[in-house]
C-alpha cells in the first residue's frame, strides 16, 4: 500500500518534468481575481503556487484585482457604484477609494501572503516608474461610446521596473491603477492590465484566475466549459459575452494577438489550480491560442 502511494507521488512529480523543461526561465503573468481571492485557504494555496513557480525556475508576475473589495468599501462609505460592459463607472470620489483599496490593502495582502515563504514579493502600482500610462476610455454600449468616468485604457507599458525585479529573483505584484499623461489617475480593469503587461514582458503565458470553471458555452447555463479556442473564434464570440467575461476574454485575445503563445481562464476556487495548469498534462479551464 505504502509503495503504491510513493509510486503515485513519483508519477505526479515526473509528469511535471517536460513542463519544467519547457517553462524554465519563462515569464508567466498571473491575474489573481477579486472573486477568487475570498477564502483564506485558497489565498494561502495561491501564494504557495506562485513561490513554487519561482523555485521551479519560472518568472511569475502577479497582477491582482479587487473588484469585490472595492465594492464593499464603496458600500460602506455610501458611494453608489455601477458597472457598464464589465467596467466600474468611476467618479473622482470612487477613484480615490479604488486606489486606496487596490494599492493600500489588496496589494499589501497579496505581498504579505507570498512573503511568508521568503523575501520574494515586491508590490507596485501601475503608476510606479511609468509602468502603465492610460487614457480615458469610453465603454461601447450597442456600438455607442458611453462615458464611464475615470476608467483608463492602457496606451503605453514601460516594464523596466518589473523586469529589474524579475532579474533580481523577486515576484512583482502589480495593482491595476495607471497614470495619465494628463496628470489624472485611472482605474484599469485588472484583466486588461495583466494582458498589457504580459505582451510588454513577452510572457509565455497569461493565466487569469477567477470564480468559474472557464468560459461557459451557453452562459448562464454552466454545464459546458469551452476547453480551447483560437483567436478568431474568440473574436467572433466577443459581442455575445456579458459582465466580467467581457474584459477577461478581451484580455486573452489581446495577449495572444500581442504574441503571448497561450492565455488561460482558470477556476481559482480549485486548490492549486495554477500548478495543475502549468505542470500537468491535462490542463484545466479555457485556453486561448493564436490562430496559426
Ligand atoms: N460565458 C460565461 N462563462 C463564464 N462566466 C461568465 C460568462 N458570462 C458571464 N460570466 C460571469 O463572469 C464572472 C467572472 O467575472 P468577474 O466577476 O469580473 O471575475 P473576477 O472578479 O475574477 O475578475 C463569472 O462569475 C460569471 O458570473
Ligand atoms: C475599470 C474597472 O472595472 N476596474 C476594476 C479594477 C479591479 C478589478 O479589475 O478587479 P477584479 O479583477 O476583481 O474584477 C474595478 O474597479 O473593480
Amino acid at each position: 500500500m505504502r509503495a503504491n502511494g510513493a509510486h503515485a507521488k513519483a508519477g505526479a512529480l515526473i509528469e511535471a518534468l517536460p513542463w519544467l523543461t519547457r517553462f524554465h526561465g519563462a515569464t508567466v503573468v498571473i491575474k489573481y481575481g477579486g472573486n477568487a481571492m475570498t477564502e483564506q485557504s485558497l489565498q494561502e494555496g495561491f501564494a504557495q503556487d506562485v513561490v513554487f513557480l519561482r523555485h521551479a525556475g519560472l518568472r511569475p508576475v502577479v497582477v491582482h484585482g479587487g473588484g469585490p473589495q472595492i465594492s464593499e468599501h464603496l458600500d460602506r462609505l455610501g458611494i453608489e457604484s455601477t458597472f457598464t460592459a464589465g467596467l466600474r463607472v468611476t467618479t473622482p470620489e470612487a477613484m480615490q477609494v479604488v486606489r486606496m483599496v487596490l494599492v493600500g490593502r489588496v496589494n499589501r495582502d497579496v505581498v504579505g501572503l507570498i512573503n511568508r515563504h521568503g523575501p520574494f514579493a515586491v508590490g507596485l502600482s501601475g503608476e510606479d516608474a511609468h509602468l502603465f500610462t492610460a487614457e480615458r476610455k469610453h465603454a461601447l454600449v450597442d456600438g455607442e461610446p458611453v462615458d464611464i468616468g475615470q476608467v483608463g485604457e492602457i496606451v503605453k507599458v514601460e516594464p523596466g521596473a518589473v523586469e529589474a525585479l524579475l532579474d533580481d529573483g523577486r515576484i512583482p505584484v502589480v495593482s491595476s491603477v495607471a497614470r495619465g499623461a494628463d496628470g489624472e489617475i485611472y482605474n484599469v480593469n485588472a484583466d486588461t492590465a495583466a494582458a498589457a503587461l504580459a505582451v510588454a514582458l513577452r510572457a509565455q503565458k497569461l493565466v487569469i484566475l477567477t470564480d468559474v470553471e472557464g468560459l461557459y458555452a451557453n452562459w448562464p447555463d454552466d454545464t459546458d466549459v469551452i476547453d480551447e479556442l483560437g483567436a478568431t473564434e474568440l473574436e467572433a464570440l466577443m459581442p455575445t459575452l456579458s459582465s466580467g467575461m467581457v474584459p477577461k476574454m478581451g484580455a486573452c485575445l489581446t495577449a495572444v494577438r500581442g504574441g503571448v503563445p497561450r492565455a488561460h481562464v482558470l477556476d481559482g476556487r480549485v486548490p492549486h489550480a495554477l500548478l495543475l495548469e502549468i505542470f500537468t498534462d491535462e490542463g484545466i479551464g479555457t485556453m486561448v491560442m493564436p490562430d496559426e
